[in-house]
């Protein structure tokens, strides 16, 4: 398995509308439309850095995955960091016979960028939210 770039940074936010004009306006970023993606629980904007991207996101509907974590961060904050593999399957079925667990049912799922994708358990990578999308 080969890590490649860092697709995404994602900050988890209360509240939208008022976390992009924040990185539109303050800070003079170049931001996408909202994209609700229900089938995660989140709707997200994408700040376009050239070398990467920041993903905004914050809780759609009931149940969002991320509710939890706003409760305890009421303000927002970095809620994961998203790397792109070559094969998302063949990285899968490595860590996870190397101990490591993927969140969900372990089969990947269409993310905001119409490529597969899935997460893995913070408690085994340093604390961190880890995402894969397949390159
Ligand atoms: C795919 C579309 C889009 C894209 O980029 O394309 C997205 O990125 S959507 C992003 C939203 N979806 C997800 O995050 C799916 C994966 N996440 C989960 O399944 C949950 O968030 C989970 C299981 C990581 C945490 O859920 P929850 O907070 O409800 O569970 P716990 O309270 O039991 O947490 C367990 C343990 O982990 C710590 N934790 C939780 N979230 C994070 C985090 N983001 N970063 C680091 N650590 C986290 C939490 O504090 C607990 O630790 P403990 O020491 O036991 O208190
Ligand atoms: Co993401």
């Amino acid at each position: 398995m080969k890590l490649g770039r860092l697709n995404h940074v994602a900050i988890a936010v209360p509240d939208l509308e008022k976390a992009t004009a924040t990185y539109r306006d303050m800070l003079g970023g170049t931001v996408t439309e909202a994209q609700a993606l229900p089938e995660h629980g989140v709707t997200v904007v994408f700040v376009d850095l050239g070398n990467t991207k920041v993903e905004l996101l914050e809780p759609l509907g009931e149940g969002s995955p991320i509710a939890a974590f706003l409760e305890k961060n009421p303000s927002g904050g970095m809620h994961h960091v998203c790397y792109e593999v070559d094969d998302i399957i063949v990285a899968r079925d490595r860590l996870k016979a190397g101990g490591a667990r993927v969140l969900g049912d372990g089969d990947p799922r269409i993310g905001a960028h119409g490529k597969p994708v899935l997460f893995l358990h913070p408690k085994d990578f340093c604390g961190t939210l880890v995402e894969l999308e397949q390159a």
